[in-house]
């Protein structure tokens, strides 16, 4: 029954490096990987294509398979293609499909490569300390809501788990990772004995495996959502428990033969212990008349009848993004001293370096520090920078974009004239600066920023200005321009 991961581990496959071309897109550092998949963030290779949407990029390599489980593997990706392109709220939207070329690399050479929408981070990430229960029932509630639609559309999602339930920019709750969904005709479907086991139903052990596989139904969803629900407000602890599958099985089995009680974790808060309850009802046929729809009417019932005084949509969210907040790109709450608004929505960006060998020190080397500009209109030298460096990685909050500043070039050639207006970091009090964003590769969905006044020679179009990276001894007032470390390559607009 357990899926059978040495034979789909992508870990036999060299890693793409950041910058790599897969088609229309450039990857950037790997943020998850699956028994079959590694997953990297991405952008657009053309600043015309980039309208600002975050993207992921899934690559699944075929390479070294048997046939039949390459077969397999294009059969999964045609599903997350197919489901994914329904752009659905509540399901991870697909945005591309490729299929990457690179005979210079052969174990990634003809992998698939999904481009999706990016997340901040899964809810896998936001067990570990637990959640506080509004925010619980608002994942839960979107969890339902995906699963919900999948059903509606005849499909089983076969592989439900906190991994595979991604949390968006905005703390929308986004089902991901359909290689396993199975299309049902009429009332059921057939999938490959594959799954995770600890969110197996009962009935799913012990499922005769036919010529087409092993029977599938929507109950199978229900169980492993009772097993999430469960896990959401037990701050990721299981009903069922064992150390071995056997162990596993065993308890699963116990309980459905009616040898053992069901034992919810104590913290799990009674209208949800019903909930779990009723998910993990022992057979198929008394979990049926839970399905996903009526669990949400349940679950919007009770947030009606507690509207008086439940808490706004915005600030439920809270928790969660500042959960995710290792992950950059999503949205958070600081006060903008530029417009005096406190509380203005923005969001965080994480800096990059376009220096390899910046990115890999962790040591806050001057040499690989990144200057701020005070002023994105006028050319980026000592004068227009402030005296807080940044260093790739650093998180920072962004509070709008200016799509056309002064053009800038880093030291791997990507060009853009879109800058970032930031909070920089260590000042007191609270200021502002700009980033440019070459120097990130996170594109969040931001107000335009209103074009600063005007404070000296704007540079030519066409003539971009480096973005650098600066030596120590280059401070703040000194009226030579900044100079780059790579100084082979040319030294634009200076
Ligand atoms: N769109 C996305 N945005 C951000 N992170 C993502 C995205 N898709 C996947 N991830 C991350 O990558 C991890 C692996 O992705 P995914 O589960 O799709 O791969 P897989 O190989 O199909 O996994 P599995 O072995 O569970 O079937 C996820 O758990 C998640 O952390």
């Amino acid at each position: 029954m357990a899926r059978d991961r040495a034979a789909w581990d992508s870990d036999g496959s060299e890693p793409l490096p950041p910058g790599y071309r897969v088609g229309g897109w450039i990857v950037g550092e790997p943020i998850g990987a699956g028994g079959w998949a590694t997953v990297y963030a991405g952008r657009p290779a053309s600043v015309e294509r980039d309208d600002g949407t975050a993207v992921a990029l899934k690559v699944m390599p075929t390479a070294g398979l048997a046939p039949r489980q390459a077969r397999r593997v294009a059969e999964a990706a045609r599903r997350e293609a197919e489901l994914g392109r329904a752009r659905h709220p509540g399901l991870v939207g697909l945005l591309d499909t490729l299929v990457l070329h690179a005979p210079d690399r052969p174990s990634l050479d003809g992998a698939l490569v999904l481009v999706m929408e990016r997340a901040r981070c899964s809810l896998r990430e936001l067990l570990g300390d637990g959640l506080e229960e509004a925010e619980g029932a608002r994942i839960v509630t979107g969890i339902c809501e995906g699963l919900a639609q999948l059903h509606r559309s005849g499909w089983v999602h076969g592989d439900l788990k906190p991994e595979n339930v991604l949390i968006g920019r905005d703390g929308e709750v986004w089902l991901s990772d359909f290689g396993f969904a199975v299309e049902l005709t009429g009332t059921h479907g057939y999938a490959a004995p594959m799954g995770t086991l600890g969110y197996l139903p009962p009935e799913r052990w012990s499922e005769p495996l036919g010529e087409q596989g092993v029977l599938v139904r929507p109950t199978a969803d229900i169980w492993a959502l009772g097993i999430v629900i469960h896990e959401v407000f037990a701050a990721g602890a299981v009903p069922f428990g064992g150390a071995t599958p056997a162990a596993l099985r065993a308890a699963v089995q116990e309980y459905a033969d009616g040898g053992a009680p069901l034992r919810l974790d104590p913290a799990v808060p009674e209208f949800w212990r019903a909930v779990v309850t009723d998910c993990l009802a022992p057979g198929h046929a008394a979990r049926a008349p839970h399905t996903a729809e009526r669990l949400l009417e349940r679950i919007r019932g009770r947030d009606a009848g507690r509207a008086a005084s439940a808490r706004p949509r915005l600030r439920t969210v809270l928790p969660t993004l500042a959960a995710c907040a290792v992950v950059a790109g999503g949205a958070v709450l600081w006060p903008d001293p530029e417009n005096g608004r406190s509380g203005a929505r923005t969001a965080q960006i994480r800096v990059f370096n376009a220096e390899a060998e910046c990115r890999d020190r962790a040591d806050r080397d001057p040499q690989c520090s990144l200057g701020l500009a005070v002023d994105p209109l006028v050319p980026y030298t000592a004068r227009n920078v402030v005296p807080s460096r940044v260093w790739h990685g650093d998180v920072l909050d962004a509070a709008c974009r200016l799509a056309e500043g002064l053009p800038v070039v880093d030291e791997a050639g990507r060009r853009g004239t879109a800058w970032y207006r930031v909070r920089v970091p260590r000042a007191a009090p609270a200021a502002t600066a700009w980033l440019s964003a070459v120097r990130t590769e996170d594109r969040p969905e931001l107000p335009s920023c209103t074009r600063p006044a005007h404070r000296g020679p704007v540079a030519h179009e066409g003539r971009p200005g480096r973005a650098h990276t600066v030596a120590g001894r280059q401070q703040l007032g000194m009226t030579a321009p900044l100079l780059s470390r790579a100084s082979s390559l040319p030294q634009r607009d200076r």
